[in-house]
C-alpha cells in the first residue's frame, strides 16, 4: 500500500464531506459521458445518460410481492448507495439485474440498447455487470496477485485462457489494481493468511480485473474493523467515475462516508430518493426504519 494513494484517497473523500455538506446537493457522476459517441458494437450506449435502467420491475415469490412496480436508474460513474430494512427486496433486486432471478414483469436495461432481460446470467457477467456477494470467496490457497491473475484469464474467456500468458499491458493492469485496493506489499501473501477486509478488497480487485462498468456491491463492510471500512470508503470513492457502483449497506457511517444519492428501498419499491440527509428525515423513512 502507498501512503500517496492512501493520501490521495483520504483528500477524496474529504473533498467529496464537504462539497455535498456544503450544497447538499447530489451529483451524478457525468451523465454527459458518452453523449453524442458513436457507439462500438458490444459498447455499452450511454446516450441517453443511464448506465441501468429499471422500469416497473416485479416479482413474486409463492404470491409474495419481493419487487413491487420497482423503478430506479444510475448514471455513468455514478456511486449510488441502496438502503432498505430486512427484506425490502435489496438482494432480489440484483438477482434480476444480474439474470439470476427474472421478473414477472418490468423493463431492466444496461445502457439504452441492452435489455438485460433477455440475456444469461454469464452473458451478463460478459457484459461489464460484476456483482460481488457479502461473503469474500477468494482461492485461499493461491496468493494474492494467482487470484487476480486468474480473474483476468477467466475476463479473457476459456479458449484465451488456455494460452494464457502475461503481457506487460496486463501486468501494468495487475499492479494497477493491486495498488487501487491497497494490496501491492501482499502480492506474494497466499490469500488464506488475508484479514478479512483485505479478503473484501481481493475480491474487489478481482472484479476489477474484468473491468466491469457496472459493480454491483453487496454489504462490502459488514464484518471489517472501523479502520478497514474507512478505507473501503476511500477505494470506493477512487472507483467512482471510472465505473459506476451501486452499494447495498446497513452501516450508515460508511453511507455516510461514500454516498451522494441515496435510495431507500421498502416492500420491493422507491420509498424515497435524495441524500443521506434527505432520506434520513422524511419521516416515511423514520416509519419504516423506527416505526415497527
Ligand atoms: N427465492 C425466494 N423465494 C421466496 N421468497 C423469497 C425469495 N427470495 C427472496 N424472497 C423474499 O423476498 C423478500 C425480499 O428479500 P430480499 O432478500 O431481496 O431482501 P433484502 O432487502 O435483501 O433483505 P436483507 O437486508 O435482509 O438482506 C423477503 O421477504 C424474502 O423472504
Amino acid at each position: 500500500m502507498t501512503p500517496d494513494l492512501l493520501d490521495e484517497g483520504a483528500a477524496r473523500a474529504q473533498a467529496h464531506r464537504s462539497r455535498v455538506a456544503a450544497t447538499g446537493k447530489t451529483e451524478s457522476g457525468g451523465r454527459a459521458a458518452g453523449f453524442r459517441r458513436k457507439v462500438e458494437p458490444g459498447e455499452v450506449d450511454l446516450a441517453h445518460g443511464r448506465i441501468l435502467y429499471l422500469e416497473e420491475v416485479s416479482v413474486s415469490f409463492d404470491g409474495f410481492k419481493a419487487i413491487n412496480k420497482l423503478s430506479l436508474d444510475i448514471a455513468p460513474g455514478e456511486l449510488r448507495c441502496i438502503i432498505g430494512p430486512n427484506g425490502a427486496g435489496k438482494t432480489t433486486m440484483m438477482d434480476i439485474i444480474t439474470g439470476k432471478t427474472r421478473p414477472d414483469s418490468g423493463t431492466v436495461f444496461f445502457g439504452s440498447t441492452i435489455d438485460l432481460l433477455r440475456h444469461k446470467e454469464a452473458e451478463i457477467a460478459q457484459m461489464g455487470i460484476g456483482r460481488k456477494f457479502q461473503k469474500p470467496t477468494v482461492f485461499e490457497q493461491l496468493t494474492v496477485f494467482e487470484n487476480l491473475e486468474l480473474a483476468l484469464k477467466t475476463a479473457k474467456g476459456v479458449a484465451a485462457s488456455m494460452f494464457f500468458r502475461l503481457d506487460s499491458r496486463d501486468a501494468d493492469r495487475l499492479a494497477e489494481v493491486l495498488r487501487t485496493i491497497h494490496l501491492s506489499e501482499s502480492a506474494t501473501r497466499l490469500a488464506g493468511t488475508l484479514s478479512h477486509g483485505q479478503k473484501q478488497w481481493l475480491e474487489i480487485g478481482m472484479l476489477l480485473m474484468q473491468d466491469p462498468k457496472l459493480l454491483l456491491l453487496d454489504e462490502p463492510v459488514a464484518g471489517m474493523t472501523d479502520e478497514e471500512t474507512a478505507r473501503t470508503a476511500e477505494l470506493f470513492l477512487s472507483l467512482k467515475g471510472k465505473h459506476s457502483l451501486m452499494v447495498v449497506e446497513h452501516d450508515m457511517s460508511f453511507i455516510q462516508a461514500i454516498s451522494e444519492k441515496v435510495t431507500v428501498l421498502h416492500e420491493g419499491s422507491v420509498l424515497a430518493e435524495g441524500t443521506l440527509a434527505q432520506v434520513q428525515g422524511d419521516p416515511r423513512v423514520i416509519e419504516v426504519y423506527l416505526g415497527r
